[in-house]
């Protein structure tokens, strides 16, 4: 019990116990529901007739139903049965005498004996004036329209176990205390759920329409993941009828953040999104398989001080963007047209020597009134119309070889006389017209299949080889590309496709091939997507996803200012709203606020990233957190650097659960990982791309990995690798620095951060 106990408290604690008692009401009576569900169901079943539709089978699916709705509904209560709600609102609705009191919390419970609420989802349209609304005058979007009142008090509880620790009233004045508190609590190695401290511009993303796409641009740690899965809670929960969960898909960057993600919609009740990385997407869609280069590769290239020189690595950075270009995609739409001109085998459909379709009607059919399928599916469709045309024409064929013969064998038998010559000739027509229907009608038996025979089998992969030729390249640059760029393309291109390997930026080509050539078999129930870290995923990855889920639900979500893999990415939202989307049916928003670091560290990442050349960027505004300065120590031998560290890292084992360590490069964290891993027994774990689960503790990541994780400390290590003034290293930079929670360190070889010269020195402290 808190020691100056707020003037309401034994109001409060009578009404959570309450609330408790009567959860464990319904717990109990649900258990007992749904026995009776079953035992329901077990005698259905023996009356059962399974060919037909009987009373027992419509019982035995009711039930069923019953028993997933309340098994849901146990579960959601079960969970929440310690921590029933997190927030009370009195609300005033205009025009009536008596406020409500709303308790609000992660699931709805409807106390029937009172008729009333005694819990209200925080998904509820009502409870939009938790998140939005001040003391005073509030409003709130209803299905009908815009609902207007009073909000009298907003009032937060801590509840622990079941017992009301604290109570927080929010006036005018005050800030969000359980926000506060939320921010100071250490990071476990998993994202969490924050229905109770969702802020006003967040609530905003969360609600925001569903039929149109919705572009987030948000900046360091300023809830886009986590809102994210918020959203998707709050649409399963509005529009229970027309969606199911697993009409929705989450597209991570990678495994391990499948795992970071994985607690939050479980916390908020939600079971069955579909969670996918963008390549196995890819993947389970292309179907055939070819080797996946490490995606990695490029970037590691790239930001590696040696090995390349310029010149070679912007052909490298050239070449990735151009596949995820939309230049590319028309290529490839240039290529289809003509491939399409040439689809057909190049002869008539004929029985006999009669046309039933000739090559140019076919053409037409197959270019004009199909042109709404996939080449494949118009095959289907042609197979039909021929077999049609077949079928009836066929009859009158034979008809008319049958007249002809009889025509001819009439003429004879009244032109000659009797006599043995005539008898000749009339057996012979008779054989030859029967051995002519005989022979038609077994022709036109497969007719149809010798037709479809006639067609070219090509695979995706050859198709994709071919059009990456040097000559089709350029026979389809529609826009002034050097020819020596061209070239460069499809020789490395054409290297990995004979290895049968593919690069990531393959993928979005690939699947828009197949989706145009052969469209997808598979039921793809898809049709609701969320993006996040999205800044790294090209134009032609947008589009595609969008044709082949056939869908404008998108909720897209990324910070410019972190994209690292901007040579393949996204450099602009406008793009993608003009040119993937149309830009007036998009919803665009921005978060400023960023909440997961401190004031210290922000502005000391603010002061970094400001460096890029980027006249729209907007800085991070931090939470109101404070911390410590950012601490710098140098050094002229990695030997002291790594016994520092070590040392170092011991003792903040002591306070903190999760430690990084992001040195620039995997070469780089390779390298930390043996000097640590010599000094002694620092048990740390070097995160790789492969790697699908992070179990906390101290690990070593690269910075380009570290990318939407977060930690309570994060240590910027150099050993021999140097961060210069380019775009992506400063970007890279910025990545590693807003992954803090609390500190961050940075222990470099004298000078390797270039950038630090131009900082003024209030933003950090230096220890040596
Ligand atoms: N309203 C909030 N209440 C409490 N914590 C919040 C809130 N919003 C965000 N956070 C916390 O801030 C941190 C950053 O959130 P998240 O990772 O979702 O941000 P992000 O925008 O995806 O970050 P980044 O782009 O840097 O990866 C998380 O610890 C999250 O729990």
């Amino acid at each position: 019990m808190p020691e100056n106990k707020h003037k309401d408290y034994q109001v409060e604690v009578e009404r959570l116990e309450y609330t408790k008692d009567y959860i464990n009401k319904v717990l109990d009576a649900t258990a007992e529901y749904k026995s009776e569900y079953k035992a329901d169901i077990r005698e259905a079943m023996k009356e059962l007739d399974f060919l037909d539709s009987s009373q027992s089978y419509i019982r035995v699916l009711i039930n069923s139903k019953f028993i997933d709705q309340a098994n849901e509904n146990y579960e959601n209560l079960l969970k929440v049965k310690d921590k029933p709600y997190f927030a009370r609102v009195d609300f005033k609705s205009a025009g009536k005498q008596n406020p409500e009191q709303l308790y609000i919390g992660k699931t709805s419970l409807y106390e029937i004996e009172a008729e009333q609420p005694l819990i209200i989802d925080w998904r509820a349209p009502i409870a939009s004036i938790y998140y939005e609304g001040r003391i005073g005058e509030v409003s709130y979007q209803t299905e009908t329209g815009v609902e207007k009142g009073e909000m009298l008090l907003k009032r937060q509880f801590t509840i622990e176990d079941g017992e009301l620790k604290d109570i927080f009233d929010i006036d005018i004045t005050t800030n969000d205390a359980f926000l506060q508190a939320s921010l100071d609590v250490n990071a476990d190695n998993r994202l969490k759920d924050i229905a109770s401290t969702i802020q006003g511009e967040q609530n905003r993303v969360i609600r925001a329409k569903i039929d149109q796409p919705l572009i987030v641009q948000g900046v360091a740690g300023s809830g886009k993941t986590t809102i994210a899965l918020h959203r998707i809670a709050y649409l399963i929960y509005t529009y229970e009828d027309s969606f199911d969960p697993d009409n929705f898909m989450i597209i991570t960057p990678n495994k391990l953040f499948i795992d970071y993600i994985s607690d939050v919609l479980p916390e908020l009740g939600v079971e069955n999104v579909r969670q996918s990385t963008f390549i196995d997407f890819m993947e389970e869609l292309i179907g055939e398989k070819h080797e996946l280069i490490d995606p990695d590769q490029k970037i590691t290239k790239l930001i590696a001080s040696d090995d390349l020189t310029d010149q070679e690595k912007e052909l490298i950075a050239w070449s990735a963007a151009f596949k995820g270009s939309l230049e590319f995609k028309e290529m490839i739409d240039s290529y289809l047209v003509d491939l399409g001109k040439r689809y057909l085998p190049r002869m008539d459909f004929r029985l006999d020597n009669h046309i039933l379709f000739s090559y140019w009607e076919l053409n037409e059919i197959f270019l004009e009134q199909l042109k709404h399928l996939p080449f494949e599916k118009r095959k289907a469709q042609l197979k039909k119309s021929l077999s049609n045309r077949l079928r009836w024409r066929k009859e009158k064929i034979l008809k008319e070889i049958e007249d002809n013969y009889n025509g001819k064998i009439n003429a004879i038998c009244s032109s000659m006389e009797e006599s043995e010559d005539r008898r000749f000739i009339l057996i012979k027509l008779m054989d030859e017209r029967d051995t002519k229907l005989e022979e038609v009608e077994k022709k036109s038996k497969t007719l149809v299949k010798d037709y479809f025979q006639a067609f070219k089998k090509i695979s995706l992969f050859d198709h994709y080889t071919k059009l990456l030729n040097k000559i089709t390249l350029l026979k389809y640059a529609t826009v002034e590309i050097s020819k020596e760029k061209l070239e460069y393309l499809s020789k490395y291109s054409q290297e990995l496709l004979k290895k049968k390997e593919v690069e990531l930026e393959d993928y979005a080509p690939l699947a828009y091939l197949k989706h145009k050539i052969w469209g997808f078999d598979q039921d793809i129930k898809v049709n609701n997507v969320v993006m996040d870290e999205a800044q790294d995923y090209s134009l032609f990855q947008f589009y595609v996803l969008k044709e082949i889920l056939n869908t404008n639900m998108f909720t897209i979500l990324g910070d410019i200012a972190q994209g690292i893999h901007a040579y393949r990415g996204t450099n602009d939202w406008n793009k993608v709203m003009e040119d993937v989307f149309a830009k007036e049916e998009i919803s665009y928003r921005t978060l400023e606020q960023s909440y997961r670091t401190t004031i210290e560290v922000m502005d000391f990442a603010n002061q970094v990233i400001k460096n890029i050349n980027a006249p729209n960027l907007v800085l991070a505004k931090p939470v109101i957190r404070r911390g410590q300065k950012p601490q710098l120590r140098n050094y002229n031998q990695v030997s002291n650097l790594t016994k520092d560290l070590t040392s170092k890292i011991a003792k903040l084992k002591e306070e903190y659960q999760s430690i990084a360590l992001i040195c620039k490069t995997t070469k780089e964290c390779q390298q930390l990982k043996e000097s640590l891993a010599k000094l002694g027994n620092l048990k740390v774990k070097l995160i790789d791309n492969k790697d699908d689960s992070y179990a906390g503790g101290v690990v070593i990541v690269p910075s380009y990995l570290a990318k939407g994780l977060e930690f309570d400390v994060v240590v910027i290590v150099n050993l021999a690798e140097s961060y210069t003034e380019n775009e992506l290293d400063l970007k890279l930079l910025y990545v590693a620095m807003t992954r803090s929670l609390h500190r961050l360190y940075i222990y470099q070889q004298t000078g390797a951060i270039s950038v630090l010269d131009k900082i003024d020195n209030d933003f950090y402290e230096t220890l040596n």
